[in-house]
């Protein structure tokens, strides 16, 4: 087998052999006679051969976690050779769409870059343990060892390695199954329950084309989108990191939650749902988001509502009057400490401080139904870029929501509901919701018509509404104006009592005088 080392060296073929015999057989040797054979076994491979070998440990050093080099390398040999290996393994991952053919352990492949030749091999060392309690336990190793020549040893280590490591991500994320994260309270945080995220696979259908709003709004939206995401160099070059800040206001039903899934689904990100107030302070929200991955949003619906963001904690009216003081204070020092302190400013370097360029390609998005309300600070430009306007249902999303749901594009009746749609607010969820056939046996034409009955009587009702404001502000005016006068008249009526008292006074002065 050595034969040919005498004439020019030990092929790489040959050192796989002898890596994968090694494998095999190192199981029966003793683990302390195995170590001092494996020392002078590597010093003689390294005199004897021309070739170099770089390993790629499954695990991280610390046991716990998969390797993402181990993770890309298996994508880049799956996608670029597991063609050309004899023996396949099919992985089925959680966190792939599909299912992933590898190379089976101890198979080997070669790979070429740049005319150099070079040979992966895919090896399982089988490590028996004994447990605390006595029982022979085993577990498998796996690693995958690059070989190549040593003349090659600076293109491969700075280019070959680079190049495959970013080809192996990118066929990551391509197959990735997309998440819907939310965040743990943090007494889950450790790596054995949950950690501090949960997610579940993210399968929301909602898209730009199904989404119902002004067609150029939505072109607008769309093109900003795929300006950032491809925006990498020019958020280098004027130095700003690689992120974008959205707020989605409008009242509600008009399509906010539903436009986050559209551009999720649009730019194939992730989606973590950030629930503010299982949050306990500033600290736990910067390490929520720094445990966040890049091509992500990060949501944090209802802004408005999520905390008291004036720096300010909430404070909660006393309830009960007749409990003690001692046993009120407890309560409230109980609800206190259930609050979330995450101030205004925290949030405000979370999304802009030093820290929150860690990791690129995020997106932030903030939705509200009272933009009016939020402070100043939170929304400016530079922080949320895009402010995004969802209103109520007009025409032009009407013809979407039509189409979606009763595929169909002209009516008699569009030219009527045009009209009432211009004149009454009603939410696209309230179209939808009424467009929807109930039956089989309701067809476009019974739920359109359905739709102008319901615009005309939200549009009577709109009406009511507004005369009966009208009439109360009125009758408030009124009753208004009836009190100063009133009160005008008890001024007057009180001058005069006064008046007369002190000219009485004065009279009984004069008198007696
Ligand atoms: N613009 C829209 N395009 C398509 N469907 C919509 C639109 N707006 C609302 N809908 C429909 O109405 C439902 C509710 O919409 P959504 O949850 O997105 O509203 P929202 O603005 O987030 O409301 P809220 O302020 O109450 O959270 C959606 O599931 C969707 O079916
Ligand atoms: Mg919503």
């Amino acid at each position: 087998m050595l034969g040919t080392i005498a004439v020019w060296g030990i092929t790489a073929t040959t050192v796989s052999n002898i890596m994968l015999i090694r494998a095999v057989y190192s199981q029966y040797i003793p683990r302390h006679i195995r170590t001092q054979l494996e020392i002078y076994f590597y010093k003689l491979l390294g005199w004897l051969s021309f070739y170099v070998h770089i390993k790629f440990n499954e695990h991280t050093e610390e046991g716990l976690k998969i390797s993402e080099n181990y993770d890309a390398i298996r994508n880049y040999l799956s996608s670029n050779t597991a063609a050309r290996a004899q023996r396949l393994k099919a992985n089925e991952s959680k966190n792939s769409k599909s299912l992933v053919l590898s190379m089976d352990d101890h198979e080997e492949v070669e790979d070429v870059f740049n005319g150099v030749k070079v040979k992966w091999h895919s090896n399982m060392n089988e490590i028996q343990r004994q447990s605390n309690y006595g029982r022979n336990t085993s577990y498998e190793r796996r690693f995958f060892t690059l070989t190549f020549h040593r003349r090659h040893r600076g293109m491969i280590i700075e280019s070959y390695i680079t190049h495959v490591l970013r080809e192996g991500k990118a066929i990551g994320l391509r197959n990735r199954e997309r998440k819907l994260y939310t965040n743990n309270s943090s007494s889950e945080w450790y790596p054995w329950r949950s950690g501090k995220w949960s997610n579940v696979p993210f399968h929301h259908p909602a898209t730009f084309e199904t989404l119902a709003m002004d067609p150029e709004k939505k072109e607008r939206i769309k093109k900003d989108l795929v300006k950032f995401s491809k925006g990498k160099d020019y958020y280098k070059k004027v130095g700003k990191p690689w992120k974008r800040g959205y707020l989605l206001f409008g009242p509600p039903g008009t399509g906010k939650s539903t436009m986050i899934s559209a551009i999720a689904n649009f730019l194939d990100y992730d989606v973590y749902d950030l629930e503010l107030t299982t949050v306990k302070d500033n600290s736990e929200l910067k390490k929520l988001l720094l445990d966040t991955k890049g091509k992500s949003i990060i949501v944090i619906e209802d802004i408005d509502c999520s905390l008291d963001l004036t720096g300010q904690r909430k404070t909660k009216k006393e309830e009960d009057e007749e409990e003690d003081k001692e046993k009120k204070k407890e309560k409230k020092k109980e609800e206190d400490d259930k609050k979330s302190k995450v101030t205004l400013s925290g949030l405000l370097n979370s999304i802009d401080g030093l820290w929150s360029a860690c990791s690129d390609e995020k997106i932030i998005i903030f939705t509200t139904n009272f933009v009016d309300k939020l402070d100043p600070a939170l929304i400016r430009r530079g922080r949320m870029d895009n402010h995004i306007e969802m209103s109520y249902c007009r025409f032009e999303a009407f013809k979407v929501l039509a189409k979606n749901y009763l595929d169909i594009e002209s009516h008699e009746l569009y030219g009527e509901i045009k009209r009432l749609l211009e004149e009454t607010d009603m939410s696209p969820a309230d179209v939808a919701e009424t467009l929807m056939p109930k039956s089989d046996e309701e067809d476009a034409d019974v739920c359109i018509k359905r739709l102008v009955k319901t615009v005309e009587e939200e549009k009577e009702k709109a009406r009511k509404v507004a005369e009966e404001e009208e009439k109360n502000k009125a009758e408030k005016e009124e009753k208004k104006k009836e009190e100063e006068a009133e009160k005008k008249k008890t001024e007057e009526e009180e001058k005069k009592v006064k008046g007369s008292e002190e000219n009485g006074d004065l009279s009984e002065k004069n008198g007696t005088n």
